[in-house]
């Protein structure tokens, strides 16, 4: 059976100026994407991960290809509030409280959507407690630390109403102990809210824990180098992480990347 795309990539290409430099950030990629799958992008440092996700996103336009967001250009999608994105660190308002800034998507879309934060307070009081943010639903984010708010920006992004979610290294700023934390309860609330997530990752252990695909990329100029799909079960567990298969993944990705960065 064919799965139909909800995310379709084709041919796409995207130079940048800079003086009299061009720099070929991406050539040629193809990319599908299917409704409620979580697919990674990984590669080294210039490979045009966030780049391609902001070409997803509409917020940069390709030179050449297209891209299709179930029917329409990113552009439209954007307008129609398909997408939240997930950046490096949270952007919370600190005058707001967590509760206030997880309204905040229904505030800024009230007109396009009609819905409003009232109607959705329950739903975002439930995410806040399933990333364990129950008891800090009107504290303030000076009061909270870096990865309790990366919790809150997930936690507004799965409440947003957006059925894409667009991540760039959303834990990249957190230490090891609290990214493994967060990636399960990532996890957790992706399984029960099927979003479709474009995850840009440096971190291997991460794209094969949560991801139906893994797209890895290489460098100079940026390409699709494979694509693996990881066929393990979920819900994923801390026993699955630790299995051969999980292992044999990470190897497999591991030897691509090496390939990669040999200079
Ligand atoms: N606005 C820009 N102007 C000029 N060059 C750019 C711009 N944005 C990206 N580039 C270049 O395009 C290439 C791809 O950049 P991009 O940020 O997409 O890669 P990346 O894989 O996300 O990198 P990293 O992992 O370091 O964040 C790089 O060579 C980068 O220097």
């Amino acid at each position: 059976m064919k799965h139909l795309s909800f995310i379709e990539v084709k041919e796409v290409s995207k130079q940048y100026r800079q003086r009299d430099q061009m720099t070929d950030a991406l050539i040629n990629i193809s990319l599908s994407i299917e409704k409620g799958k979580f697919v990674s992008l990984i590669g080294p440092s210039g490979c045009g991960k966030s780049s391609l996700l902001r070409i997803i996103g509409g917020l940069v336009k390709q030179d050449c290809g297209e891209v299709n967001i179930g029917g329409m250009t990113p552009m439209e999608a954007q307008k129609r509030k398909q997408y939240s994105f997930v950046p490096q660190s949270p952007a919370l308002f600190p005058w707001r409280t967590v509760l206030q800034n997880m309204q905040l998507p229904f505030e800024v879309n009230r007109k396009a959507t009609g819905d409003t934060a009232k109607q959705h307070e329950l739903e975002l009081i439930e995410l806040l407690q399933s990333v364990g943010l129950g008891d800090f639903i009107h504290a303030y984010p000076r009061m909270l630390s870096g990865g309790m708010q990366q919790r809150v920006g997930i936690a507004r992004a799965f409440g947003s109403g957006a059925p894409i979610l667009l991540m760039d290294e959303p834990f990249s700023a957190l230490d090891e102990l609290t990214r493994e934390k967060i990636s399960y309860q990532l996890l957790n609330i992706w399984q029960e809210h099927q979003k479709t997530v474009v995850f840009v990752t440096h971190n291997i252990r991460e794209a094969v824990l949560l991801s139906d695909e893994v797209v890895i990329m290489s460098p100079r100029p940026g390409r699709i180098k494979k694509t693996i799909s990881i066929d393990l079960p979920r819900p994923r567990t801390v026993e699955l992480e630790e299995s051969q298969q999980f292992q044999q993944y990470i190897t497999e990705i591991r030897a691509h990347l090496r390939q990669e960065s040999r200079v």
